[in-house]
């Protein structure tokens, strides 16, 4: 039975712990605080993020993050982007020298413009042969009820992508093995960015044109950006990509989406700040996003103009004038 231990359990760290027992692994999850972890423990809910999903016996928690790592084949990394290089900096050193490392994370560092995985090769001294991304069209709650979804797994080490998809198939989770991670994390990053803009559209009272244009086009720049970083095209028309961008645009579920709409629908961003329980990464990576994109010369429009709502205080209500106004262009350049 492959050992796991799942660092985070908030929303997606926690259903993916469900996943990896429904596929027959051993879990030990890592809970920041002591109640969550006996509550899983005692009655197999985490009732704060997932009240409904009653969490597989051989699931079990502690707020003890190197008893959570000890003797663990694969070590999955499911806390917020942000704060990720602050919590290897406490307890990476628990992390086995050999185990692979799973990166569930969507965000680009702020400051340092990093990737997950590149965050986790440096702040957790991890060979890029073990590191494995998890992206695709995923919401917590519909995986937590069992919905049938499908994701990528990537890695450019064969056997650690590999072991990871064998560890999380289950009959309603389907993993695809890839080795293009730079397209993995940029599809997964960028488009909590374009479901921010989407949810604006939505909660000003646009329709599904305005929906289906910003999602279309805010793939175009996905790609065009990823591309520059190194990333194969065709990661973007697959479920890192298209996959993704549709599901977290369209979904009420996406954190992303619904902070977003807030806005669009009025609330200033410190309201729908302390109306947001889970993580938006969106709202923090939109920033360093747009600092990547602008470093390799990409041209990310919709990234460009969420940026200014969020901070620079700029109206949802300019999206529009944003980004109907510019200079007319080619499709695909
Ligand atoms: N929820 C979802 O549907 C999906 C989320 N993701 C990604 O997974 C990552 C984690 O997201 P969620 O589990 O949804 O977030 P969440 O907000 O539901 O949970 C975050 C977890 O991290 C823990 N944590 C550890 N250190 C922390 C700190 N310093 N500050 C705040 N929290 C800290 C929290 O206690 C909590 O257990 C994000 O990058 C997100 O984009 C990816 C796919 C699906
Ligand atoms: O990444 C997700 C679905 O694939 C979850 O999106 P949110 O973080 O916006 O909820």
């Amino acid at each position: 039975m492959t050992s796991v231990t799942v660092y985070g359990s908030g929303s997606w760290g926690t259903a993916y712990a469900a996943i990896l027992a429904d596929a027959g692994c051993s879990v030990t999850m890592w809970s920041r605080r002591a109640e969550v972890a006996r509550a899983i423990n005692e009655e197999h809910i985490n009732s704060a993020y997932l009240p409904e999903l009653v969490l597989p016996q051989r699931v079990r928690a502690t707020d003890d993050p190197h008893e959570a790592g000890a003797g663990a084949e694969i070590v999955v990394l499911a806390v917020p982007s942000q704060t990720l290089r602050d919590n290897l900096v406490v307890w990476g050193d628990a992390i086995e020298g050999e185990a692979v490392v799973v990166s569930l994370m969507k965000g680009i560092e702020l400051g340092t413009t990093k990737r997950m995985s590149q965050v986790i090769e440096e702040a957790g001294s991890v060979d890029p042969q073990r590191i494995v991304v998890v992206s695709g069209p995923n919401l917590a709650p519909e995986i937590a009820a069992k919905q049938p979804a499908a994701a990528v797994v990537a890695s450019v080490g064969k056997n650690a992508r590999a072991k990871v998809a064998e560890a999380s198939a289950t009959p309603y989770f389907r993993p695809y093995t890839n080795g293009d991670v730079i397209g993995t994390e940029i599809g997964g990053a960028v488009k909590n960015v374009i479901a921010l803009a989407v949810g604006m559209a939505k909660g000003m009272g646009m329709g599904d044109n305005s929906m289906a244009s910003l999602l279309t086009r805010g793939l175009a720049e996905t790609a065009r950006f990823g591309v520059r970083l190194g990333a194969d095209p065709q990661t973007f028309l697959g479920l890192a990509g298209v996959g993704d961008m549709v599901a977290t645009c369209a979904s009420p579920l996406s954190r992303n989406n619904s902070f977003g709409f807030k806005l669009g629908q009025g609330m200033t961003l410190a309201e729908v700040v302390a109306d947001t329980k889970q993580t938006a990464e969106g709202v923090k990576s939109c920033e360093s996003i747009l600092a990547l994109a602008r470093s390799v010369g990409a041209d990310v429009p919709i990234v460009e103009a969420v940026e200014a709502v969020v901070h620079e205080g700029r109206d949802p209500k300019d999206l529009v004038s944003l980004l109907m106004t510019r200079a007319l262009k080619h499709e695909r350049s």
